[in-house]
């Protein structure tokens, strides 16, 4: 069916296309439908929404598909039922527990590219690899097919270096640090990130507090050549595209699984061209990782998977056993991170493992001998040269190079949690601060989030302030007051953990 296109001021996530009652009963078109519109050459999908708002012969677009596809007001295409995508077999198969061919997934993951699958069968692809999992033969074939149906990026300025969390521990503000301080010491480093998945605060959410991260491919190219570095979100660019929508899935799940973990992080550093590629793996309670045997094994598999794909890969198995530095939530890390850069201290755990990963770069891009990275790292950090770096990052995005961390807004909705007795903090729970966090309305809300005050091993008397949260509203707040007082996320012990009598 001929139909005129009308744009509509909106965005609903997804390629929303809105058709006329009677039109769709002509086409046979039901709510959710996969349509097909056809210009020239070009076919688009989208999801079929049926209403009265358009005439009919029109068919109404949300902007969303505006961001990847141009169409003008007034084109006319034609729309037909697009049936049911081949690759909809293959997620079953995986559902099945079944190995899945090359074929296959270039399959799934085009269909996800072009919008063929809507959200309940990419939740349910997603899901049946958190079940099932993938081999090295069905990663790697991912990996590639993630990368290669979007733009990879092809910097001179080599050799370029790389390093990347597989996240899950709260605060984790780390590579705003690593980036500039690698890069101050001349090398390349075109750092992409993700929004948060499972924590309350990814880096493209943090560094976004300080700077614009949604940029094009030839800025970044053009700020990589320049400077040396960049500190973007992969999510904005068409790197991997089929990265970002799949990420949407896990976050909602709140999941992250292995194989697809894998793919996704390597498919991003392969697309920008990145050569020495370091890993953080965080391992711990509460985290994605939790014993060293995991982590170990999971390392193997990112240095094969670089192997595969032409890449150096090394991986640092970090503590991730509490959060990373004070802070956690967009806002409050930036203003973290950014206070550690001007001063060049800052909490213990958030400079040493930044420093640690840094250095680590530094000898694997040799311009620190074995063994010396770490201490070069603090020198540059120290120094105040990293702190540099990062205002050329910042201001080179199109933010502001002389932001302060003081005038970052955070939350003014507050809430302080004290000791409800004297002893020892044993253990802080991560899930259970994320989840806080997450209450308060990280990261959507950029203020929202918690600032700890205590870490694991310190001595508190009862009374003492042990975490405040912050919201954007006094409801957001209360609900994270009601998460935090469900959870123990701070246990505080004495020396008799327990006495036992007559029972
Ligand atoms: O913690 P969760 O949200 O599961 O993982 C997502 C985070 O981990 C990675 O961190 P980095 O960009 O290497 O610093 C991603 O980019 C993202 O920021
Ligand atoms: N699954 C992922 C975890 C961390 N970073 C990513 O880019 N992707």
């Amino acid at each position: 069916m001929k139909a005129k296109i009308r744009i509509l001021d909106v965005y609903t996530g997804r390629f929303t296309v809105v058709i006329n009652e009677n039109d769709a009963k002509k086409v046979k078109l039901h709510p959710e439908d996969l349509v097909k519109i056809e210009s020239g050459k070009k076919t688009v999908y989208g999801d079929v929404v049926i209403s009265n708002m358009v005439e009919e012969g029109e068919i109404g677009l949300s902007k969303d598909i505006l961001q990847v596809h141009s169409f003008s007001q007034g084109e006319i295409v034609n729309i037909a039922p697009a049936g049911t995508p081949e690759s909809i077999r293959y997620i079953k198969k995986k559902m099945h527990g079944e190995k899945l061919r090359k074929v296959e997934i270039e399959s799934i993951i085009k269909d996800i590219v072009d919008r063929k699958l809507r959200e309940i069968e990419i939740s349910a692809f997603v899901t049946a690899l958190e079940i099932n999992g993938l081999d090295m033969d069905e990663i790697a074939a991912l990996t590639v097919a993630m990368a290669e149906t979007g733009d990879m990026l092809d910097i001179d300025r080599k050799p370029i270096m790389d390093v990347h969390s597989i996240g899950g521990v709260p605060g984790n503000k780390t590579n705003i640090l690593v980036v500039p301080i690698v890069a101050a010491a001349g090398l390349t480093i075109p750092k992409t990130s993700s929004r948060a998945i499972t924590s309350a605060a990814g880096t493209a959410d943090v560094v976004e507090v300080l700077t614009n991260v949604s940029l094009s491919l030839d800025e970044i190219k053009r700020i990589v050549e320049k400077i040396g570095a960049c500190l973007v979100w992969g999510g904005a660019l068409n790197l991997a595209p089929a990265d970002d929508i799949t990420i949407k899935a896990e976050r909602a799940l709140s999941i992250d699984p292995r194989g697809l973990m894998l793919a996704s992080i390597m498919s991003k550093k392969y697309a920008m061209g990145s050569q020495y590629i370091l890993i953080d793996i965080p391992t711990g309670k509460g985290v994605k990782v939790e014993t060293m045997e995991e982590a170990r094994s999971l390392a193997r598999d990112f240095i094969e998977l670089g192997k595969r794909l032409g890449q150096y890969v090394e991986v640092a198995i970090t503590y991730g056993g509490q959060p990373v530095g004070h802070t956690v939530g967009p806002a409050l890390e930036a203003k973290e991170a950014l206070q550690t850069l001007m001063t060049g201290k800052g909490p213990g755990s958030l400079v040493e493992k930044a420093t640690g990963l840094a250095g680590i770069l530094l000898e694997m891009g040799g311009v620190a001998p074995a063994g010396m990275g770490k201490k070069m790292a603090k020198e540059i950090l120290e120094s105040g040269k990293a702190y540099q770096k990062m205002r050329e990052i910042i201001e080179e995005q199109g933010g502001n190079p002389d932001i302060k961390p003081e005038e970052i807004p955070i939350g003014d909705k507050t809430y302080t949690f004290t000791a409800p007795t004297s002893g020892y903090v044993t253990f802080i729970d991560n899930k259970a601060i994320t989840g806080i966090a997450r209450a308060a309305g990280a990261p959507e809300d950029k203020g929202a989030g918690l600032e700890l005050y205590v870490k694991v091993g310190e001595k508190v008397k009862e009374g003492d302030p042990l975490f405040t949260i912050y919201a954007e509203s006094e409801a957001r707040l209360d609900q994270a007051i009601i998460y935090a007082r469900r959870t123990e996320p701070i246990r505080i012990e004495g020396m008799v953990l327990q006495r036992i009598g007559n029972i």
